[in-house]
């Protein structure tokens, strides 16, 4: 069994019209990891994706899933991929049942009411299987496209958006299938605007910026390397400025002068040069500031995204 499921190498899209999609973008994934791909609007996700689910030709560069490649063996790279879009089309009359089924028909895999009936299971659809899709909550539709995905047994699934739009209950709901998925061994991509959504599920992130992939970490690295912290102090009378005795600390002063604000690199808290915590709590202290409350925080995925995504405009 080989370590990665995906193997992207060199990948470039470009359109017809002559723009440039997809710049050369390696990648792999990992057997049985959530990947969440963030990228800002227009930046490639979509084409991506496409090109592996073999909706899109590529321009030049080699994609290999579960080892075949996408297009000398496509039936095979393509019979190993479940693909979750972002919205049903044209089955509004169809039951459940008949969707999910059809679905597995069109890989070439033989009836398995069995497998139907588990999927269908798996995603609270079993009750709703006579029912016809139009009848389905905003929820319950998007638990079909999954099941539609998974009818034929995919080994990889990816979603595309696969909250966007639904309230917090649901993507609540959605990031426990999804979870439940991967716990049964199933590789999992998909796409988000949401950074709460990949910063909530995935191993590994990998940020795509104009067709090129700018970064791939593992989340808790990300955060941990790339995260600064925040430590703020509540004082107890307000100042006009920062004490000079307090100049080699990065302080800047917020709510109107009643609070501190220190900000310091989480990774080199003991270490760091220009003094760590327990030199700023001292110094407070003799620079006669009381302070009656204190609290930390980290950096989001969010705000590291954001400053990634700037830096490199
Ligand atoms: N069929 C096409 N012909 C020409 N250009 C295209 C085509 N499809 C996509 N593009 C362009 O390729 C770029 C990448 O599009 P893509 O849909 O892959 O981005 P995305 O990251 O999925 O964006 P979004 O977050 O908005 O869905 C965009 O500039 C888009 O306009």
């Amino acid at each position: 069994m080989q370590e990665a499921m995906i193997e992207i190498e060199g990948l470039r899209k470009v359109y017809s019209g002559g723009f440039e999609a997809l710049k050369g973008v390696d990648l792999s994934i990992r057997r049985g990891e959530i990947f969440a791909l963030l990228g800002p609007n227009g930046a490639g996700k979509t084409t991506l994706i496409s090109v592996v689910c073999g909706l899109v030709n590529p321009s030049a560069g080699q994609v290999r899933v579960d080892g075949y490649d996408i297009l000398d063996d496509f039936r095979e790279a393509r019979s190993r991929i479940g693909l979750v879009p972002q919205e049903l089309t044209n089955e509004a009359f169809s039951t459940v049942w008949d969707t999910v089924s059809f679905s597995r028909g069109l890989f070439g895999k033989p009836r398995d009411p069995a497998h139907i009936e588990k999927v269908l299971r798996s995603l609270s659809l079993w009750d709703k299987r006579r029912n016809r899709l139009i009848t389905l909550s905003g929820g319950m539709k998007r638990r079909v496209l999954i099941a539609k995905a998974l009818a034929h047994e995919p080994e990889v699934l990816f979603l595309d958006e696969p909250t966007a739009g639904v309230d917090v209950e649901l993507r609540r709901d959605m990031w426990e299938v999804v979870r439940g998925l991967r716990d049964n061994g199933v590789t999992i991509i998909l796409t988000t605007h949401y950074i709460e959504e990949a910063e909530e599920m995935a191993d590994r992130i990998g940020v795509i910026r104009s067709g090129e992939l700018v970064l791939v970490e593992e989340k808790q690295e990300l955060m941990r390397s790339l995260g600064s912290k925040e430590l703020t102090l509540h004082l107890h009378e307000p100042v006009t400025a920062i004490p000079d005795v307090l100049s080699r600390f990065d302080l800047r002063l917020a709510e109107d002068g009643h609070a501190l604000i220190y900000s310091y690199d989480a990774t080199r808290e003991d270490s760091n040069p220009r003094g760590g915590i327990a030199d700023l709590l001292a110094e407070v202290e003799s620079a006669g500031l009381g302070f009656k409350d204190l609290h930390t925080r980290q950096s989001s995925l969010e705000e590291i995204f954001v400053n990634l995504v700037r830096e490199r405009t």
